[in-house]
């Protein structure tokens, strides 16, 4: 975990800015090979892309060849909603740089079949290559995107359930009414985020401070899904000094002294660049084959997710790589860790058998009584 701390929410922001700025130019994407960007909308990312609209005005970086893929959008208000975040994203960033609206993704919380559009964004991911750069806020609660407290650690993109510390914080957006702000959403799951090859969080103000605190001095925590970047590879945190007013002294020094030392022996506080990003096409995931339609039980059609079984064939660490921990590849713990037993039809019957009893002398009268042994019925216990 890298943590860089700023004075206030301008350096925060310039820091950020000009890292996805220097990502983007030594990737120097191309048509065939673009970068591909993952973004948050919120407040904290707003003073970043003021700052990536003014690079791209006085020409220091092209979003030409840059793929985005938005973290989340709310279900049921309108696109063109003032609070969509589609309109946000458009308004705060799209709209002022040369990017492809081709090449923009972002959840469609109206879409008519709402599982269905999260398995093809998945897809969509997969096939663009992976995200190279993952931006993400934080909620107070620590979420991230929209992975409120007790999300799975394995979740991948899906409709959630907002917590009502969200709503709230949201409803500034809404009048302060929270009757205004949805209550549902879409979003990418924290598996997704992990799986970026770099993931760089923007924290600001106060109101963060116990979010931060928690990701970074405590455990790994579903109730804190930030806290799941203490198992990526490469993750970095931006946050001015008011985030960090939870931490303890210590922390916050050594993360300082950190950087403070890097700079001193002449390099910055990140992997080199070349271990990091590559501008070869041969370290990207070669193209998929053309997606196989599965129909849905309603009649939708769909692409399947792709199966867990990648991602373990290159030998040479070139670019940031997923995560590969068994925990977070497990896109089904069912398929993971399958059962030695056959399974039964009966739901009811459908358990590991428990022969615990035949380990009991005179335990024959228990038998039946424990976990019952799939093929023999419960009935007479
Ligand atoms: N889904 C978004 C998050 O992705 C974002 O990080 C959070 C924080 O917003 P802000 O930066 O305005 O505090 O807002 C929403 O909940």
């Amino acid at each position: 975990m890298r943590l860089i701390i700023r004075d206030g929410e301008d350096s925060a922001s310039l820091y950020v800015a000009n890292y996805i700025v220097e990502r983007i130019k030594y990737f120097a994407p191309t048509p065939e090979n673009p970068f591909v960007l993952g973004l948050p909308t919120g407040s904290s990312p707003l003073g970043v892309y003021r700052i990536l609209v003014d690079r791209y005005k006085t020409g220091e970086i092209s979003f030409e060849n840059v793929v985005t893929f938005n973290m989340d959008e709310y279900i049921g208000i309108p696109r063109d909603h003032p609070q969509s975040y589609h309109t946000f994203m458009w308004q705060s960033f799209f709209s002022h740089v040369n990017i492809h609206p081709r090449n923009v993704h972002i959840l469609d919380g109206n879409a008519p079949n709402l599982e269905a559009e999260c398995i093809r964004y998945e897809a969509q991911i997969k096939a663009a290559g992976g995200i190279d750069l993952f931006l993400a806020g934080i909620g107070e609660d620590g979420h991230i995107a929209f992975n409120e407290p007790g999300s799975s650690l394995a979740s991948r993109t899906r409709v959630k359930t907002l917590a009502y510390d969200t709503v709230l914080a949201n409803s500034r957006f809404f009048d302060n009414d929270v009757s205004q702000v949805p209550k549902m959403a879409l979003t990418v799951g924290v598996q997704t985020v992990l799986e970026a090859r770099e993931v760089v969080v923007v924290v600001l103000g106060a109101r963060k401070a116990p979010a931060l605190q928690h990701c970074i001095e405590e455990g790994v925590s579903h109730m804190w899904t930030l806290s799941s970047l203490q198992l990526h590879p490469h993750p970095l945190i931006v946050c001015d000094e008011d985030a960090t007013l939870e931490l303890k002294v210590k922390t916050v020094k050594y993360f300082k002294s950190i950087e403070r030392v890097a700079l001193t022996q002449g390099f910055e506080q990140i992997l080199p660049t070349t271990l990091r990003t590559s501008t070869s096409t041969a370290l990207k995931k070669p193209p998929l084959p053309p997606p196989t339609i599965i129909t849905l039980p309603n009649g939708d059609t769909s692409t399947p997710p792709e199966s867990a079984s990648e991602s373990e064939d290159s030998p040479a660490i070139f670019a940031p790589q997923p995560v590969k921990s068994r925990l977070l590849r497990a896109s089904s713990p069912a398929a993971e860790y399958p059962l030695r037993v056959s399974r039964s039809a009966s739901p009811e019957l459908d358990l590991i058998p428990d022969r615990m009893a035949e380990r009991i002398i005179g335990g024959e009268a228990l038998r039946g009584r424990l976990t019952p042994t799939p093929g023999t019925s419960r009935t007479g216990v």
